[in-house]
């Protein structure tokens, strides 16, 4: 877990969301009263599959519109111009025909930067991912562990405030974990918020200060990391906790 004495001053956009609701077909997919993300460095979100992890972050990020609630931005509704501070990470990231540099430099002119200044920022950003050598090679064709990179290291090169990642090391091999995992901490240690979906425990155990463990729609519990996996509260907490199938 990182040192949160290590981490700068939080002076991120806090983002929230109230009395968020989303139905379909009759089905209440997310159903979550209050959540606020702004005093930890990194918080995981974990739950069984179609818990609402996804949509949850989706929302918050203004990406998802939610049927009831709201979302909010440091006091303000999600804008155009706060998108510059709100990064998101898909679980399947969408990566242009083109070489792996200019998938960075395209995001940053279209987050406003000048040619000269968003060509130098790209080359920065694959260096800390550690892609210089493959920086010319056509996005498609790289391995998936490094396409993974590739997108966090394009989110990354936004400076994003808070970055909602969704399961940024599924079927990663475990060095390409690490390395997602150590841009992860980079970024968090710089100051950014980061939420992290993740079914992987031990990689919750490592990264994050707070979890919030989700489960049909619902935040069941939401806690210190140390505690939700010692001391889990609620008998589902304390059945993911050990391990056990949540339905
Ligand atoms: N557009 C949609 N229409 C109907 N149901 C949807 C829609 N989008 C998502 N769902 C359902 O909403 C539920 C929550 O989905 P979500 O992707 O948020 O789950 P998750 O917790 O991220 O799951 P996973 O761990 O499998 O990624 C699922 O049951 C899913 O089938």
């Amino acid at each position: 877990m990182l040192d949160r004495t290590d981490t700068k001053a939080l002076s991120a956009t806090p983002v929230s969301g109230d009395n968020l609701k989303i139905e379909r077909s009759g089905r209440l997919l997310l159903d979550v009263e209050r959540i606020v993300f702004g005093g930890d460095a990194v918080t995981a979100i974990l739950g069984p599959n179609g818990a609402g992890k996804s949509m949850l972050i989706k929302t918050l990020a203004g990406l998802q519109k939610p049927d009831r609630g709201d979302v909010s931005w440091n006091g303000s509704t999600p804008s155009r111009d706060g998108y510059r501070k709100v990064g998101m990470l898909l679980q399947h990231p969408v990566l242009f025909r083109r070489s792996a540099i200019a998938n960075v430099i395209y995001a940053l002119k279209q987050a406003g930067h000048g040619t000269r200044d968003a060509q130098a920022l790209a080359h920065e950003a694959l260096d800390h991912a550690g892609l210089s050598a493959i920086a010319d090679t056509s996005a498609r064709l790289l391995s998936g562990g490094e396409k993974q990179r590739l997108a966090m290291a394009r989110a990354l090169a936004l400076k994003p405030e808070i970055l909602f990642l969704d399961e940024p090391t599924a079927s990663l091999d475990p060095a390409s974990t690490l390395r997602i995992e150590e841009m992860i901490g980079a970024a968090a240690k710089a100051g950014t918020i980061i939420v992290l979906v993740t079914h992987d425990m031990a990689q919750a155990r490592r990264l994050s200060e707070r979890v919030l463990l989700m489960h049909r729609g619902r935040i069941i519990e939401a806690g210190r990391t140390a505690d939700f996996f010692d001391r889990p509260k609620t008998p589902e907490a304390r059945a993911f906790a050990a391990g056990e199938i949540l339905l």
